[in-house]
């Protein structure tokens, strides 16, 4: 046991050591020099060293994605840091209530795994040109290493890296703190950051149970959801990339945005609020895509005030204003989103789109009829969700969610109103709220009927005008079509055609 310890303290030291050389080079040698340094190292050691050694990037395909395999070692790792390693770092875990423990750079730290000793350690490589900054430059990548000896090649490779995955799942789970994304139109360059997006802790509270629309569309919803979430192999058997796309469209205040809140909530999902007026050009765009996560939700929120997609769709009147004060051309371009439609579209639905993998994809938007129809056709939006104004089903889920009530004699009287009434339900909420400390469940629900008797009169009497106005125009018509047949003659049909003079 002693001798056995001792010589597993032997190795252990003398590939720290090895380690703890190459980590010098990287750092301190001049990178001219750097990679000759290196090479020899590696020949030298490969005669004499019985070590397997594994990398694991934590950016693939020129750093534009956020490596799995990392993030997941490094799960696993973190659960066995605190015991192990003697540098750690600290980050705020799930809902901000405790730390989560990491290896820090530099740190070497030793695993077993049936009869098998490894070693994990965490480097980081320094850019080519040596800049003075204050923060570590973009150009930096860091990696973990695994050391293993070859007669445990097979253990590791057949069965040690799989259980650091499968291991490594519930960990994440357990320690996941979901976060809101941004694209962050500030500075076009991310630098430090190494991702082009920004993100704070997604906390917000909004669920299906909360949201006020029919049972039956709501349990539609919320079933193919979760279908969509459990449906990897499914996917896998039809070849269709595992993502799915929303079109969510309505009037302002009918929860839409709600309703993103609720999906993530329910399957867990960041949230990547993708500001598509802040992308310059369909590269970004693409690059944007590649830094997103899986389980995750991209958003785009009032599609149709986004990008002229079409080209077609230039707003007159600023075009116009344009004119009278131009722009300098520099500034134009810098300013101005160059994403096209064919660029979006490949977003959704391109190849590229198929680099992650459990994604949903989310418009929403106020005039749907305004939208491209290669936008929204089924394939790209699968799913298209109207949400509309406020029925007496949903105002019960409003009643019980403001008030907690379940029924009440004036709920009769409501039903009658409601029906009959275009109110979304950010305004039924508003109404049925208590605007006094000692509220009570009549006053609320009368606020309410009030507002509702007030919005149907409003409307009885706009249709009134409107119909006078057709009227009037009805009989401008009329004395057109009078005008026409005096100056026409009747043809055998009974039609009449005008005369030529
Ligand atoms: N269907 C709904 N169920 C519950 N609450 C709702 C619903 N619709 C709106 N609300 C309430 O109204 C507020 C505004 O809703 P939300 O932002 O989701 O609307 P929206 O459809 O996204 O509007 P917009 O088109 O202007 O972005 C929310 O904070 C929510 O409290
Ligand atoms: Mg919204």
């Amino acid at each position: 046991m002693w001798t056995l310890g001792g010589l597993w303290m032997g190795v252990g030291t003398s590939v720290g050591s090895i380690m703890f050389l190459y980590t010098m080079i990287q750092q301190f040698v001049p990178h001219q020099l750097r990679h000759y340094m290196v090479k020899y190292l590696r020949r030298l050691m490969g005669y004499t060293n019985p070590y397997i050694q594994i990398s694991i990037d934590e950016f693939t395909g020129e750093r534009l994605k956020l490596s799995e395999a990392y993030t997941s070692i490094e799960a696993y790792l973190s659960s066995k840091t605190s015991k192990m390693a003697k540098r750690l770092k600290a980050q705020v875990g799930k809902d901000s209530k405790n730390l989560v423990l990491s290896m820090d750079e530099y740190e070497e730290m030793t695993d077993e795994f049936q009869e098998a000793k490894l070693w994990w350690s965490l480097s980081k490589t320094t850019p080519k040109t040596q800049q003075f900054s204050f923060y570590p430059v973009s150009d930096e990548k860091r990696y973990l290493t695994l050391q293993f000896h070859r007669r445990h090649r097979e253990i590791v490779t057949g069965l040690y890296l799989n259980h650091v995955i499968e291991e490594s799942k519930a960990i994440m789970v357990q320690n996941r703190q979901r976060k809101l994304y941004t694209n962050n139109p500030s500075h076009g360059y991310y630098g430090y950051r190494r991702t082009p997006w920004s993100h704070v802790v997604f906390d917000h509270p909004g669920t299906f149970d909360h949201l006020a629309m029919d049972p039956a569309k709501k349990k539609e919803i919320v079933d193919d959801l979760i279908t969509f979430s459990s449906g990897k192999e499914y996917y896998a058997k039809i070849g269709k990339p595992w993502k799915r796309g929303y079109l969510l469209y309505g009037p302002p205040g009918t929860g839409k945005s709600t309703m993103i809140a609720a999906m993530a909530n329910l399957l867990n999902y960041d949230i990547y609020d993708l500001e598509l007026t802040a992308v310059k050009e369909n590269s970004e765009l693409r690059k944007l895509l590649g830094a997103t996560s899986n389980k995750s939700i991209i958003v785009i929120e009032d599609i149709d005030c986004s990008l002229d997609l079409t080209g077609q769709r230039k707003d007159k009147n600023k075009e116009e204003a344009k004119e009278e004060n131009p722009i300098p051309e520099k500034a134009k371009e810098e300013k101005e989103s160059k994403v096209t439609l064919s660029g979006l579209l490949n977003f959704i639905d391109g190849l590229w789109s198929a680099c992650g993998k459990e994604r949903l994809i989310v418009f929403t938007t106020n005039y749907v009829e305004k939208l491209d129809p290669a936008l929204i056709r089924r394939g790209r939006m699968d799913k298209h969700i109207e949400m509309a104004y406020c029925g007496f089903e949903g105002f019960k889920i409003l009643a019980k969610n403001y008030l907690d009530l379940d029924s009440h004699y004036l709920f009769e009287t409501i039903k009658n109103l409601i029906d009959e009434t275009q109110m979304i339900p950010a305004d039924v909420a508003e109404n049925l709220m208590p605007k006094t400390i000692n509220w009570d469940f009549e006053t609320c629900l009368k606020n309410l009927i009030q507002a509702l008797g007030k919005a149907k009169e409003d409307a009885r009497l706009k249709a009134e005008e409107e119909a006078k106005e057709k009227e009037i125009l009805n009989k401008s018509g009329e004395v057109k079509e009078g005008d026409l047949s005096t100056k026409g003659e009747t043809k055998e049909d009974g039609t009449t055609r005008s005369i030529d003079k």
